[in-house]
């Protein structure tokens, strides 16, 4: 029976040096988590606490505009655009940042949002977005490496395009039990990187059935596999099914960076 927790691997700086060995066996842990559960918690230094509490008073801002200027953020895209009021979801609302980790993709977004500028918002959500997408890169790097390409994996990183979602859920009514505060699916993307804030409430479906909380902390990041990860590896490493649970009176905010594939031919090829 598969164990019944996930796997908490170290991303610090010292393992980032992909010469060292410490490099190597995070390689190994990062696919056995990712063949076993298809996702795995990330403890990284990469976001100072500044920026972790600058993005996040940001994405409040950016919540508390009207719905009529929410509805502006639109794609042709599935999941990259503005959700709300869905509902199975109903207290789920989210903002998609289409190449969120370019100066181009953030400035458009919050011209959008704030015709009249707000370089704060900017600022944070392009930074923020670089240090998930390092991290992001990592793990892509340490995957190709598993699969014995790891020369090719910027090629990978050419292929997807990262859109930063910033989410919230509204508390549910006091007393309640838990309620969904977004259903049970898998994502679409290569890779998802999630951060949360404070409040829990995602959960993971390991491959017993069981349901795994997951513990916010702010070097803490949920690193998840997506189909096109599936569908890539042919199976090997199953997309993680997730959902959000809301219980008691706070709101909950989370953020994530989700790397789409452009076009699943231009992925490297794996000959296993
Ligand atoms: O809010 C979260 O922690 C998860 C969000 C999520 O799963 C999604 O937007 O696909
Ligand atoms: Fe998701």
């Amino acid at each position: 029976m598969a164990p019944s927790h996930l796997s908490v691997i170290d991303f610090s700086s010292k393992t980032l040096n992909n010469t060292s060995s410490s490099w190597i066996t995070t390689c190994n842990e990062v696919m056995s988590a990712l063949e076993e559960h298809g996702v795995f918690i990330a403890m990284y230094d990469g976001l100072p606490q500044e920026l972790n509490d600058r993005i996040f008073l940001a994405s409040r801002d950016l919540f508390d505009l009207p719905t009529e200027v929410k509805l502006l953020n639109t794609s042709d895209k599935p999941y990259h655009a503005y959700i709300g009021s869905i509902p199975d979801s109903p207290l789920y609302e989210s903002l998609g940042i289409e190449n969120a980790t370019t100066e181009e993709g953030v400035e458009n977004f919050t011209k959008l949002m704030w015709p009249s500028g707000n370089e704060n918002f900017c600022k944070s959500a392009l930074m923020f977005s670089k240090v998930l997408a390092e991290l992001e890169h990592i793990v892509t790097q340490m995957i190709a490496k598993s699969f014995g390409i790891e020369d090719q994996y910027k090629s990978i990183i050419e292929s997807t395009n990262d859109v930063l979602r910033l989410q919230k859920y509204s508390s549910p009514k006091k007393n309640e039990e838990k309620t969904q505060g977004l259903v049970a699916h898998r994502d679409k993307t290569f890779l998802t990187v999630l951060h949360q804030k404070e409040v829990k409430g995602l959960e993971i479906q390991t491959k017993d059935g069981q349901w795994i909380q997951v513990d916010p902390s702010p070097s803490s990041f949920i690193v998840m596999a997506g189909d096109a990860c599936t569908a890539w590896t042919n199976g090997r490493v199953e997309a993680a099914l997730h959902r959000v649970m809301m219980k008691g009176n706070q709101e909950r905010f989370s953020l994530g960076l989700f790397s789409f594939v452009r076009d699943m031919n231009s992925l490297p090829s794996l000959h296993q």
